[in-house]
């Protein structure tokens, strides 16, 4: 089976041969392109395509979960505290403390690295500095805190059908993918028209692709089918 290790760059490159300079700025120009589409998302469908994509990606991710709470192994899952212009995973939030998951939020770091910290209801949080996000307090873990998660569940502007992810710009999330695992199953959560044709988005060789994205839509399997979804 020809099946890409899931830590290699991605497969399809068509802008290998581009100028790097050009290859950062078509990406700039598809991020401004993607976050005047989110602006024009209404209140009310943001949080009806938010419900359904989380829908989609518990009836594959709860019954993980509970299994290893069963087995009394509670997993970690990371995720993210949603910015008012990203799908929201408050519900899946919810979901995941109320089935007895450890969730684990990033926090900003120097150099653009993130660090992990525990995520519950009640957390206090405040503004990072150096994006217009939400980070609770509390002690940070490296990504050995994510080691043997159950799901790396991440933001993001746009992926391809084929798994290329357009995030904020960073490169906070490439350089996690990284060092992740191969083993944990990582998902965007995405509004539905931001999942694209494969080929469609600029890619830079530290591009780090993801498995599978959730949208309204469903759950969307980019590269290797998510263990246990078939
Ligand atoms: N909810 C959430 N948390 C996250 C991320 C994310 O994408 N979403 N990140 C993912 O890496 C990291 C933070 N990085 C971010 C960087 C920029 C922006 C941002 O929204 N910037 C401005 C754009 C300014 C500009 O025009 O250049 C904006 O969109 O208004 C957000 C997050 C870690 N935490
Ligand atoms: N693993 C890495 N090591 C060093 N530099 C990196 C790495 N990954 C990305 N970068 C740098 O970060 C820059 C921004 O990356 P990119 O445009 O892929 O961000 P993004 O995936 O859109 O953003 P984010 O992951 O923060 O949501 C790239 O131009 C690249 O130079």
């Amino acid at each position: 089976m020809n099946v890409p290790s899931p830590s290699s760059p991605h497969p399809a490159r068509p802008s290998a041969d581009r100028p790097a300079a050009d290859i950062a700025a078509a990406k700039q120009a598809e991020r401004t392109r993607l976050r005047a589409a989110r602006r024009a998302i209404r209140p009310e469908e943001r949080e009806r395509q938010s419900r359904a994509a989380v829908e989609h990606l518990w009836a594959w991710l709860g019954p993980r979960v509970r299994a290893r709470v069963a087995a009394g192994d509670a997993p970690a899952v990371g995720t993210v505290l949603s910015m008012p212009s990203e799908p929201d995973t408050a519900g899946l939030r919810r979901r995941l403390i109320d089935t007895g998951a450890d969730v684990f939020v990033p926090v900003i770091e120097p150099e653009r690295r993130l660090s992990w910290v525990r995520w519950r209801p009640d957390a206090a949080t405040r503004r990072a500095r150096l994006a217009p996000v939400e980070e609770p307090i509390g002690p940070r873990h490296g990504l050995d805190a994510l080691a043997d998660a159950a799901a790396l569940v991440m933001p993001g502007l746009a992926v391809t059908d084929d798994g290329a992810r357009l995030g904020q710009g960073g490169g906070y999330y490439d350089r996690v993918l990284a060092a992740l695992p191969p083993s944990v199953p990582t998902v965007a959560v995405l509004f539905e028209d931001e999942l694209l044709p494969a080929g469609s988005l600029p890619l830079e060789p530290t591009d780090r692709p993801v498995d599978a994205v959730a949208t309204a839509a469903g759950l969307h399997m980019c590269r290797r089918p998510l263990p246990g979804s078939r």
